[in-house]
């Protein structure tokens, strides 16, 4: 969950790498000469506040701040400042080498001593803490997390796993990658992070977002143009942008108002993805559906979905000009659920590719018969929106699952740009990018992970692309509706129970 207090401040959320998090600081205080002492303090400030509120009663309680020598470092030593005089029981210990001091943090260490504020000098006296603050490293983490500082890591995680003390993380947790969420080394597993001025990508990619806890972003006072000038290009979507891109719905309309879908899906034994595909389509609002599926499915099809509009085809020998009526027909079409890689289907996807005029989605079998017949690529349209899970990006790509994860962010940019396509990769946090924006979806949860789930998404995204939306905010608002419809079905349903159609049925309580 993330707390943001920047409401209303920009439509959805911002989320910075380092690189734009660093600019926004330089930018507030070289260019318009903010002090680095009035941010850290705010910083501070704003972190003392949440820990006396997860503390609840502070009365007997102990915090120890663990600090690096670098700003993060200075922002905990901060901290004990304030908790102290705020009277509360807290003290330091520095797992930096104080000579390498910040001149910021150096400032802070040196108030303590004059204090006399009790400083820590091994790591055994965490064990005496109820909170640790976690100020090792903060977005300057660059390298792998090695020697005494893993040890110190690994002592932190000791205190909290034996269920001595809660662990408040400056920033970011130490350790995780600011940029994508990894952990470089080890890492501090936090029971909540105050995080500064934006998110920051890392708090919600995983590993990073389980190593967060609850997030807290605080403003600490950035300038707006700090922000604006920053650049950032990674995004995600909130519940109240719900309503600012959904389609409007008039009175003065009808069916032809709303979009044509078509779906082109399902093989024998397989009807269930072209029905979840087709009904998640009339489930965000587009006027009609038509499925092409093979003649095996016809019965099944009308009776499950009545309302659809059907086209059925001998897989032995497809009509292309079946195919053909149905492509001119449509405002949007979604391509490859449950449709095989046979022969037949592989001539569907290729004719489909070189005569689909409108917007264009390609899932599952879609995408297999690309990845395995390169020259299909040379039809591909501009912006047509591929969906792939890992496994199909793999093969997509050639690049094995484990390389992707390291950044998924840069894997799904660049393949979207090196395409000239939309990519939707889907994961726990599926990434959107059209090659130079990002969207990472923050919706959903794994009691999605379940057969056909994927199959809703594309017809979603179908829905909203008949329905005139741009093909990246089609997708990247499809995947969120898309993640909200599975939390209010898990809500209710639990994570085990929840099937592929319960999303469909709670669409409804999310778009109306
Ligand atoms: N600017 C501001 O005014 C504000 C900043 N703020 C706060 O500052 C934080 C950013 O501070 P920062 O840029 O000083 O970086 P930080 O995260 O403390 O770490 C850098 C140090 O770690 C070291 N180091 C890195 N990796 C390492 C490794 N694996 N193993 C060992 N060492 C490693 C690196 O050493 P070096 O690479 O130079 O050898 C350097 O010494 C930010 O997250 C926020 O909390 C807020 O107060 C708002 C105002
Ligand atoms: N742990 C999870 N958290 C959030 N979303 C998830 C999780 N697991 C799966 N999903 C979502 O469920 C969908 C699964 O799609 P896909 O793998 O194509 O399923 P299928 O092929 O069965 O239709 C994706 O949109 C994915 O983002
Ligand atoms: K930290």
């Amino acid at each position: 969950m993330y707390y943001c207090y920047r409401k209303k401040r920009y439509i959805m959320i911002y989320l910075a790498n380092s690189r734009e998090m660093k600019s926004i600081d330089t930018y507030s205080i070289e260019t318009l000469g903010i002090p680095s002492a009035v941010l850290m303090e705010r910083a501070a400030y704003a972190t003392a506040v949440r820990i006396c509120e997860v503390l609840k009663d502070t009365e007997g309680k102990k915090v120890i701040a663990v600090c690096g020598s670098g700003n993060n470092g200075g922002d905990g030593l901060a901290v004990v400042r304030i908790l102290t005089t705020m009277g509360v029981s807290s003290a330091w210990y520095m797992a930096g080498d104080t000579a390498k001091a910040t001149k910021e943090t150096a400032l802070q260490i040196k108030i303590l001593e004059n204090m006399k504020v009790p400083r820590c000098r091994s790591l055994d006296e965490l064990t005496q803490a109820d909170l640790i603050v976690d100020a090792i490293f903060g977005i300057g983490l660059t390298r792998p997390v090695e020697g005494n500082f893993a040890r110190t890591v690994e002592a932190i995680n000791r205190c909290r796993a034996i269920g001595r003390a809660a662990v408040c993380a400056v920033d970011i947790p130490s350790g995780i990658s600011t940029d994508t969420g990894q952990v470089l080394g080890c890492a501090v597993e936090a029971d909540f992070t105050v995080t500064f001025g934006t998110l920051k990508t890392g708090l919600v990619l995983y590993p990073g977002a389980c190593h967060s806890g609850q997030v807290f972003v605080e403003n600490i006072g950035f300038p707006i143009e700090a922000t604006d000038q920053a650049r950032i290009h990674t995004f995600a979507f909130e519940k109240e942008d719900i309503v600012r891109y959904l389609p409007k719905r008039q009175a003065y309309s009808n069916k032809g108002s709303y979009g044509r879908v078509l779906v082109i899906a399902g093989s024998k034994n397989m009807a269930g993805a072209c029905f979840f595909s087709a009904r998640a389509a009339y489930n965000c609002g587009c006027g009609l559906v038509r499925v092409f599926t093979v003649q095996e499915n016809h019965d099944v099809i009308l009776e499950k979905l009545p309302e659809a509009v059907l086209t059925t085809y001998d897989s032995t020998l497809v009509d292309m000009d079946l195919l053909d009526q149905a492509i001119e027909w449509a405002d949007s079409v979604v391509l490859g659920p449950g449709l095989t890689c046979a022969p037949y289907a592989v001539n569907i996807v290729a004719y489909t590719l070189k005569h689909c005029k409108v917007p264009l989605v390609i899932d599952a079998d879609g995408l297999n018969i690309i990845a395995g017949n390169g020259s299909l690529w040379d039809s591909v349209p501009q912006n047509t929106v591929f969906t792939p899970h890992l496994g199909e990006m793999s093969r997509l790509s050639s690049m094995p699952v484990g390389q992707m994860c390291l950044d998924l962010p840069k894997t799904c940019r660049e393949f979207a740009k090196n395409h000239g396509i939309i990519c939707v990769l889907k994961d726990a946090r599926t990434i959107v990018s059209d090659g130079a924006n990002c969207f990472i979806n923050l919706s959903g949860n794994d009691g999605m992970a379940t057969g056909g789930s994927g199959d809703v998404l594309s017809g979603i995204i179908g829905g909203f692309l008949a329905q005139k939306m741009d093909p990246l905010t089609a997708a990247a608002f499809g995947c969120f509706v898309h993640g909200l419809a599975g939390d209010a079905a898990r809500k209710e349903k639990g994570a085990y129970g929840l099937l592929a159609s319960d999303i469909i049925q709670y669409m409804s309580k999310i778009i109306r």
